[in-house]
């Protein structure tokens, strides 16, 4: 089915089999049909015969479902968490199902870098074509916006013009792929050993107890990096991560394979991860299980982890009832590491919507520290560059339920400039250069994926 056109796939939509014509209002016309699939149809590999800019991407854990968005019916942008809530309880109202994907700068407050323009502090996108994949079951939908009052007629007419110019972006033909001519690491390694005991001083002193500290590898290309191929490598792997690729222009995209989910929402159904502590894992079963001994055993790699797990905890008895905690002090074997999990889960209470409860947990001291203020401020002012999206909540949201991952394992592609980021959790015990090493294996995730081999991926 995915290898109709998509001005066929509209009709199938608009005769209405399974689907149809959405109740309409004022501002969105939508139109929807699902199937279930006789064999296997990869979301993934659909998205990518497209080469338009405005693209969006997500798997669950393990690739258990698959979300994609084409095309851009209508963007929320700007920084205020309020205005994009009222616009989404309004497009909610008449359309539950309609998706909006997209996320927020780590410090959405702070301004970005140059390299993530467009992105914006905040930026959600409700795309023209939306596909969803759970299990066999298939289902597509068309938005159509406008700000005056159309005739189904009128928005179809319109759609097809919009899907003519997608379909007109329509590739198979992916570009050669590069290798990078430089790379260039910031902070250098100098730079990062000084940072790490200006941490430790600060533990020491009293005034944090843990600060996630990141760096970044910029890999030059010769030509525009294409993120579709690293992208299918990343989702080769079946681990329990998420995968995630939001392409907001023809050579800008920020993508990645991150474990660690930030929310689940399930009708008021919610439930947060508190991953930190990190091993990679061993060459055979024996060795694996070593460093899976030692992760559990180590009071410094436990105090990083439950520095998160108890910060999510409080965050949640503020917003869920009902709380529950499991598996508690696990361990996440993901393809090269392994981490202590907790899992917290609970029933969110009324009043509170997606946005709001994303900013109740961002950032966990995961990705930023602890007490969140003072570690928050100090990454601001240590780290030599932005985040930007790295370590923000990256995902998707509809009226009936919402999936956001923390944008960790992830990689900015701009132009012929891959940006590589990864950070790690300081605390008292911390030592600079085992620190480096454990950016390093979190770094593969992309460089391998990117055909660069681990040594190439070192500095
Ligand atoms: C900040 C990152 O990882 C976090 C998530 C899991 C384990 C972590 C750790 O052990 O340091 C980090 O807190 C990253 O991958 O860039």
């Amino acid at each position: 089915m995915l290898s109709y056109n998509l001005l066929t796939l509209l009709e199938k939509c608009a005769k209405g089999a399974c689907g149809g014509l959405e109740e309409k209002d004022p501002g969105l016309t939508r139109w929807t049909y699902s199937w279930q699939a006789q064999k296997p149809e990869s979301v993934l590999q659909w998205l990518a015969g497209f080469k338009a800019a405005d693209q969006f991407y997500f798997s669950g854990k393990s690739g258990g479902y698959e979300v994609a968005g084409l095309g851009q019916a209508m963007v929320i942008s700007g920084n205020s968490e309020k205005n994009a809530s009222a616009t989404l309880s309004r497009l909610w109202a008449g359309h539950p199902q309609a998706m909006a994907f997209g996320g927020t700068a780590f410090a959405p407050d702070q301004k970005l870098s140059q390299e993530w323009t467009g992105f914006g502090p905040l930026r959600f996108t409700i795309p023209v074509v939306e596909l969803r994949r759970n299990g066999s079951t298939m289902e597509l939908a068309f938005n159509h916006f406008s700000n005056q009052d159309l005739t189904e007629t009128e928005a179809k007419a319109a759609l097809q013009d919009r899907l003519k110019e997608l379909e007109s972006s329509r590739s198979d033909s992916g570009r050669a792929e590069d290798t990078p001519v430089s790379r260039e690491q910031i902070p250098s390694r100098k730079g990062w050993n000084s940072m790490i005991l200006n941490a430790l001083d600060k533990i020491k002193s009293g005034v944090i107890n843990k600060v996630v500290l990141s760096r970044k590898m910029i890999l030059t290309a010769r030509s525009s990096w294409d993120a579709a191929p690293i992208l299918a490598r990343l989702a080769e792997v079946k681990d329990d991560s998420f995968v995630f690729f939001y392409k907001i222009a023809a050579d800008k995209a920020f993508f990645g394979r991150t474990p660690e989910r930030l929310l689940k929402l399930e009708g008021r159904s919610i439930s947060v991860d508190a991953i930190a502590g990190t091993r990679p894992r061993g060459r055979d079963a024996g060795e694996d299980l070593e460093f899976e001994k030692e992760l559990l055993d180590s009071p410094k790699e436990m105090e990083e982890h439950r520095i998160v797990s108890r910060y999510v905890e409080e965050q949640m008895d503020k917003i869920a009832r009902d709380l529950q905690t499991g598996p508690r002090e696990s361990i996440l074997k993901l393809g090269a590491l392994q981490h202590i999990f907790t899992q917290h889960c609970g029933e969110l209470r009324n009043g509170h919507n997606v946005l709001d409860t994303l900013a109740c947990f961002h950032p966990t001291p995961a990705v930023g520290g602890h007490p969140a203020r003072e570690a928050r401020s100090l990454i601001l002012e240590w780290e030599p560059h932005r985040r930007g999206w790295y370590a923000g909540p990256i995902g998707w949201m509809t009226g009936e339920g919402a999936e956001f991952a923390v944008g960790i394992r992830s990689a900015l592609a701009d132009g012929n400039r891959l940006h590589v980021f990864a950070g790690a959790g300081i605390v008292e015990e911390s030592d600079p250069d085992s620190e480096w090493l454990e950016t390093e294996q979190k770094m593969q995730t992309i460089t391998r994926a990117s055909g660069l081999s681990s040594r190439e991926g070192e500095c």
